[in-house]
């Protein structure tokens, strides 16, 4: 096969991490940025709403959004609290209800009736314990609710991370506009997904707000540095946070990892290899590690100039992988639809906070992928997928409205699967643009 000539070109969209982060950041500042390169998305639309909502005037002018923040104080409403709908993103959720506890005012944060059934009553508890009041409108620990906030006092908290990573970014992000100084303890038994928290930390980085990491040493605490470290163990980790103010800038949001993994596994599965520019080489998103996955599974990874290439093993036949996905959680309906195309064994562990996702992505998954034949079991946190053949033809799949769902067993298409979906539209959570990038590997007959 001439590689050069059956190569498939595509471009990753903005991450929708750092999109969310980058608007975040800048909102929080006291002055003008303009951003280039974020994510055009219905969760990137609900974040900006909610920022607006709060005070701060953020435009989208062609490629650039231009941003006046509200200098560390969002402004929430004093009888009528200020409305934010967060729709069905985790992200925004988590993170503005930190944000918020940093203003003043009554904040009301709301979402679809899935945002509803995710829990958010971890984050709250630290929030409370620096001076924010929740009042659960429905079941206690999950939106919708009304928060409170009069400024964040500072002081020294601990933050359960075994659900959800983003308790910790929306206490950081918060706690930089404290009046003094913040030690963030990691408490529970697990962190899960550490590599957003190196997201939020890099954003506060490059917005002027850089934090201190410090790891458990003997007695005390040793400074870290936070690029170096894969994960974190509660009570060997904190975080100090000094008072500050974000500085407005001009910033430009990387590529998506994780929605580039459609990509990635359809060249890895063949036949045509897929190259996928805009991609960070030395980016710290977690869901890089497709191509890790991927190479294990026996794909050829090749750096090129704009981007990189993947094309399927010279055997042509894929392996199985034992894989811990807690900090890459987003990759894992893309890994095993992938899988369920190997030759041996596949085992996930580490990912049983996909069941508090969009839908519960394991089963989800699992139930979608048997349609086609796959072996797959689902295990108290993960996936266990065996060798099978997949059968072709037409096959209706459900989305359960969340994005990944769609976006991974789309790569079933390369098996010779025709797929049709209850609602193709919910891509537009995180890649508006994903049938029409998509039609580059597999054109619709
Ligand atoms: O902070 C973020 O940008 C995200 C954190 C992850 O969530 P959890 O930390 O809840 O696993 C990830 O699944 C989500 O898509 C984005
Ligand atoms: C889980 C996701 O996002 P969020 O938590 O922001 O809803 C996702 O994009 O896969």
């Amino acid at each position: 096969m001439n590689i050069a000539h059956a190569t498939v070109r595509v471009k990753a969209p903005a991450s929708k991490s750092m999109s969310h982060r980058a608007v975040i950041a800048a909102a929080l500042a006291g002055g003008r940025s303009e951003l280039t390169g974020v994510l055009d998305s219905v969760d990137l639309e609900r974040t900006m709403g909610c920022l607006r909502a709060c005070g701060a005037v953020i435009e989208r002018r062609g490629d650039v959004v231009v941003v006046d923040g509200v200098a560390g104080r969002p402004m929430g409403g004093k009888d009528e609290p200020a409305d934010l709908n967060v729709h069905e993103s985790g992200t925004t959720c988590r993170l503005m209800t930190g944000v918020v506890a940093a203003g003043d005012g009554r904040f009301r944060i709301h979402g679809a009736p899935r945002m509803h059934e995710r829990p958010i009553g971890a984050l709250a508890s630290v929030l409370e314990d620096l001076g924010a009041g929740f009042a659960w409108e429905g079941k206690k620990g999950y939106p919708p609710f009304v928060l409170a906030a009069s400024g964040i006092p500072g002081g020294e908290v601990l933050v359960d991370a075994g659900e959800s990573s983003q308790y910790i970014s929306g206490v950081l992000l918060a706690c930089a506009c404290g009046r003094s100084e913040t030690i963030v303890g990691l408490g529970g038994a697990k962190v899960v997904s550490w590599p957003y928290v190196a997201l939020t930390l890099q954003i506060m980085d490059d917005f002027g707000v850089p934090v201190r990491v410090q790891i458990a040493q003997g007695d005390g605490w040793i400074d870290a540095d936070w690029r170096d470290m894969d994960e974190a163990a509660p009570g060997r980790v904190r975080f100090v946070v000094s008072p500050g103010s974000y500085r407005a800038q001009d910033y430009d949001v990387e590529g998506d990892w994780s929605n580039a993994s459609y990509f990635l596994a359809a060249g890895a599965v063949g036949p045509h290899p897929v190259a996928v520019s805009g991609l960070r080489m030395d980016s710290l998103q977690g869901d890089r590690a497709m191509l890790d996955i991927l190479g294990f599974m026996g794909a050829r990874i090749t750096w090129q100039a704009d981007g990189v290439l993947v094309a399927p093993p010279v055997t042509g036949c894929l392996r199985g992988v034992e894989v811990d996905m807690s900090s890459c959680p987003d990759i894992v309906p893309t890994v095993a639809v992938v899988a369920a195309q190997a030759a041996t064994r596949t085992v996930i562990t580490g990912a049983a906070h996909l069941r508090i996702k969009e839908c519960d992505r394991l089963d989800a998954t699992a139930t979608q992928l048997r349609k086609v034949g796959a072996r797959v079991a689902v295990t108290s946190d993960g996936l266990i997928i065996d060798p099978a053949a997949i059968t072709p033809g037409p096959v209706d799949f459900e989305t359960y409205g969340d994005h990944r769902i769609p976006m991974s067993l789309s790569v079933l298409e390369l098996a010779g699967v025709r797929p049709t979906f209850d609602n193709p539209g919910c891509v537009s959570k995180s890649f508006p643009g994903f049938w029409d990038e998509w039609a580059k590997v597999h054109p619709r007959r």
